[in-house]
This record gives C-alpha cells, sequence and structure tokens, in this order.
C-alpha cells in the first residue's frame, strides 16, 4: 500500500517502560526528519507522560479510560483526525498498561479500511523483575495479562535488566520465548535498544493479533476474559491544594500498599523550590525536577487493585495540613 501511515502499538504491563521507549522512538524519527505523531491514553484523569513530549509532535490524548474498551471508538476518531489534520510521517499508539493489545489491533486494522493507516508493530514493554515475581507467585489477573501482551507482540522489549541477575535474566527470558515463538526478545536497561534494529526486527513478523495457544491452555482461558482481565483495576486521583513534606511524602510512598502497583504525579514540595514528576512502579520511586509549560496542578494518579482509595485521600490530606472534609465515597456520590 502506498501512502499510509504506519502505526506502531505500544503495549506492556503499567510502568514496564513505554514511555521511556516512546522517548527513544520519537528522537530517532525526528532525527530523520520524520514527524511523528502520538496517541496516548492514561487510566487517570491527567497525561503526565505527555507533559514531557516536544510540543511539535502531534498528540492525541484518551483520558480516564482504557483504550481497548471503553474509549475504543474514540481511537478510531483520534487516528483519522491526526492523519487529515498533521498528515504526520508514522504514529504511535502508547496505550495503558492495563490494556488488552487484541482490542487495540482490532481497532487499528477496522480504521485502516476508511483511513489511510497500517498497524505496522506491536512492541511489548516487559518489566523482567516484575514479570519473574508475578511468575513465581503465579499472581492470577495481572499475570495473565501480562501474557497476553507477550503473545501478541511483533517484537519484545526485556527491560529493566538492571533489576535482576544474570541467572533471572535467562530465566525470564526462556519464559518469554515459551509465550511468543516468533518476535525477537531485546533485553535492555531503560529501553535502550537500537531502533533500526527493533524496526527490522518487526518487519519480520506480522501482527496478527491471533497468538498461539501454548500447552498450558492458559490462552483459551485468558481470550475468553478479555475485559474481564482488567476490569478490577481502579485509579485514584487527588489534587494538592498545598505543596507537602517531601521527607513524609517520600514516607507515604514507601508505605503504599502492594495492591498500588503504579503512581505519577507533578508535585511541589514544602522543603524544597521547584517542582517534581514523580513515578512509582513496582516498589521503585523517581523523581525529577521539571518545569511544566502551561497551567498544571499538582497531582497525583494512584493505580491498583481494590485499593481503598478513601485511605490513600485520608493520608495525603493529613499531609497536606487538610483535615478531611468528607469521606472520598461520599464525595463521589454527591
Ligand atoms: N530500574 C529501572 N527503571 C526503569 C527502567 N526503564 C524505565 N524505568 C523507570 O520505570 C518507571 C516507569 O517507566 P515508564 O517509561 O513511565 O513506564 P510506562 O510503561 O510508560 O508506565 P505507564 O504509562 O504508567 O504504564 C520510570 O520511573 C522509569 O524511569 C529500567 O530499565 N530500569
Amino acid at each position: 500500500m502506498e501512502n499510509t501511515v504506519p502505526v506502531y502499538i505500544l503495549s506492556g504491563f503499567l510502568g514496564s517502560g513505554k514511555t521511556t521507549l516512546l522517548h527513544r522512538l520519537l528522537d530517532d524519527w525526528k532525527e530523520q526528519n520524520l514527524l511523528p505523531a502520538v496517541v496516548m491514553n492514561e487510566l487517570g484523569e491527567v497525561n503526565f507522560d505527555g507533559m514531557l513530549v516536544d510540543r511539535s509532535v502531534p498528540m492525541a490524548e484518551l483520558l480516564a479510560g482504557c483504550i481497548c474498551c471503553s474509549a475504543s471508538a474514540d481511537l478510531s476518531m483520534e487516528l483519522t483526525t491526526l492523519v487529515k489534520r498533521d498528515a504526520p510521517d508514522v504514529i504511535v499508539i502508547e496505550a495503558t498498561g492495563a490494556a488488552n493489545p487484541l482490542d487495540i489491533i482490532d481497532n487499528v486494522t477496522e480504521t485502516s479500511l476508511y483511513t489511510k493507516v497500517e498497524l505496522k508493530g506491536l512492541i511489548t514493554v516487559v518489566d523482567a523483575a516484575h514479570l519473574l515475581g508475578l511468575y513465581r507467585e503465579q499472581k492470577g489477573a495481572t499475570y495473565r495479562l501480562m501474557q497476553e501482551q507477550i503473545r501478541s507482540a511483533s517484537a519484545l522489549i526485556l527491560n529493566k535488566q538492571d533489576r535482576v541477575s544474570p541467572e533471572e535474566a535467562e530465566e525470564v527470558q526462556s519464559l518469554v520465548r515459551k509465550w511468543n515463538a516468533f518476535a525477537e526478545i531485546i533485553p535492555a536497561v531503560r529501553c535502550d535498544v537500537e531502533i533500526k534494529n527493533l524496526m527490522e526486527a518487526m518487519a519480520e513478523v506480522p501482527v496478527t493479533g491471533q497468538p498461539e495457544a501454548d500447552d498450558d491452555g492458559a490462552d483459551v482461558e485468558s481470550q475468553g476474559e478479555q475485559h474481564a482481565s482488567h476490569d478490577h483495576v481502579m485509579a485514584y486521583t487527588h489534587y494538592f491544594e498545598h505543596p507537602v513534606n517531601s521527607e513524609a511524602f517520600e514516607a507515604f510512598i514507601k508505605e503504599l500498599p502492594n495492591d498500588v502497583y503504579r503512581a505519577k504525579g507533578v508535585l511541589s514540595f514544602s522543603d524544597t523550590s521547584g517542582r517534581f514528576l514523580f513515578q512509582y512502579a513496582y516498589r521503585e520511586t523517581d523523581f525529577l525536577k521539571i518545569n511544566p509549560q502551561g497551567e498544571v496542578a499538582d497531582v497525583a494518579v494512584f493505580i491498583g487493585e481494590h485499593f481503598s482509595a478513601g485511605e490513600l485521600r485520608r493520608k495525603l490530606l493529613r499531609l497536606e495540613g487538610r483535615l478531611p472534609n468528607r469521606p472520598a465515597a461520599v464525595r463521589r456520590s454527591l
């Protein structure tokens, strides 16, 4: 097909490194004088990742919902609008970490029936340490979703190699190979991969959206539960009215329950100047000093399963020196 815009999907569980890879892809395309466009999807109400993307990159945002179910009609519309309005050379879709890629594949291929887009690849970024942890625990829904994301990939980045030993790296690689016999597996730290090799590897593997069933029969089970696999994922967004003490905030993050597996936010601290983008993924925290453009509130999003949003809210209000006016649950129902 001529004059079609290649589309790449970035998949991978929450916090695995998709945005880290996105920046590397964008830099590479810009170096080649190509105009990339981005579709970003977040479970929360705020697009923190988008704040760090160069303003020259056309962007569509699908917020407060998962692209693979509630936002799927919007995805087609956003793709069509981007192509018509910005004429990009390439489009990359960063799905939420809770998304099942099969639905996104369906959506993009359907869009290509009436808009000149062509799905060229699906890159799944895997947090090697997190996957190994879940494999050892055989932990339910998240583990199955990760399997699904790995099976659908046309290239796999086995990221966060700095968090596993060489023996564990080998163990996780053979596990991933068992679930996906075709995709190139590229081990990486901070998704530092040769983009040219990544693109060439993907060109060899078609994106079928029809993962092979493996010998444990888990595929049949997970296909029947495509949406159920992440229905239980919830997000709580907290808007700050006052700066918080940085040490007290770090202590709060350290004590987050295991059911909160991802958090991000923009914060001002009472004991240090400037504003910070904070990231929390699988018990690791990063703070990056930033200077957001335009109006950006101090806000944090917490993502996980079955955690008490009311409890988090109360703790954060205490950190801010505000007393809770009323419990979060009551507030939502008004
Ligand atoms: N230790 C370690 N941390 C990493 C690596 N790659 C990324 N990170 C950090 O992991 C956190 C999550 O990275 P992101 O690139 O934002 O992950 P993501 O998949 O886009 O996250 P969601 O959009 O929330 O699903 C950030 O704090 C990164 O700096 C790695 O190889 N090793």
